[in-house]
């Protein structure tokens, strides 16, 4: 059975010559509690990138197209101990939108200097990619979680 597919993507903003992304504490659903980006479920027979474009206009209201996504990967993740948590995530970054963000039901959207991300309230699995992704790296990685629903206990890279 192919995995559930979700998207997530990282508005970023240039202030006082510093680099901000938008995260916001998810208010409910998988992952409850952690600072997130703005992301979420496909829908049926939809890409990625139009899930992101729906996503983040519902999550924070701003309007961002297609063409200004840059994606930057593919995560895996599974649950042995929770099988119906499993699923594979497309990455993208976007500095480009119309609108300013405001709350949602999903989150209360923050800026965040790059230095300053709040790695420690996130998914574990995000301090192992997320600061080379807003520093204009990608990713492909397949991440394993315990049984606990939140510790990595492995990491795997795609075979060259
Ligand atoms: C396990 N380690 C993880 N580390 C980092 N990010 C994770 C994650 N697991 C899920 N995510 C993100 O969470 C969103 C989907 O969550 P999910 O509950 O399926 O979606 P959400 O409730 O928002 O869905 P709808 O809005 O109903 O579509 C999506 O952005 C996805 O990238």
């Amino acid at each position: 059975m192919p995995l559930p597919q979700v998207c997530v993507c990282y508005l970023l903003r240039e202030r006082g010559g510093r680099t901000e992304v938008l995260l916001g504490r998810k208010k409910h659903g998988l992952g409850e509690g952690y600072f997130v980006g703005l992301g979420g479920k496909l829908e049926p027979g939809e890409s990625a990138v139009d899930a992101a474009v729906r996503e983040v206009f519902e999550e924070s209201g701003v309007r961002v197209v297609a063409a200004d996504l840059e994606p930057r990967g593919l995560l895996t993740y599974h649950f042995p101990h929770r099988e119906a948590w499993s699923q594979e995530s497309s990455v993208f970054v976007c500095r480009t939108w119309i609108g300013e963000p405001a709350a949602s039901d999903e989150l209360d959207p923050e800026w965040f200097d790059l230095a300053a991300v709040p790695l420690d309230e996130m998914w574990d699995d995000a301090s192992r990619w997320l600061p080379d992704v807003l520093a204009g790296g990608s990713v492909r990685r397949t991440f394993v979680f315990g049984a606990d629903l939140a510790t990595v206990v492995e990491e795997r890279r795609p075979v060259a």
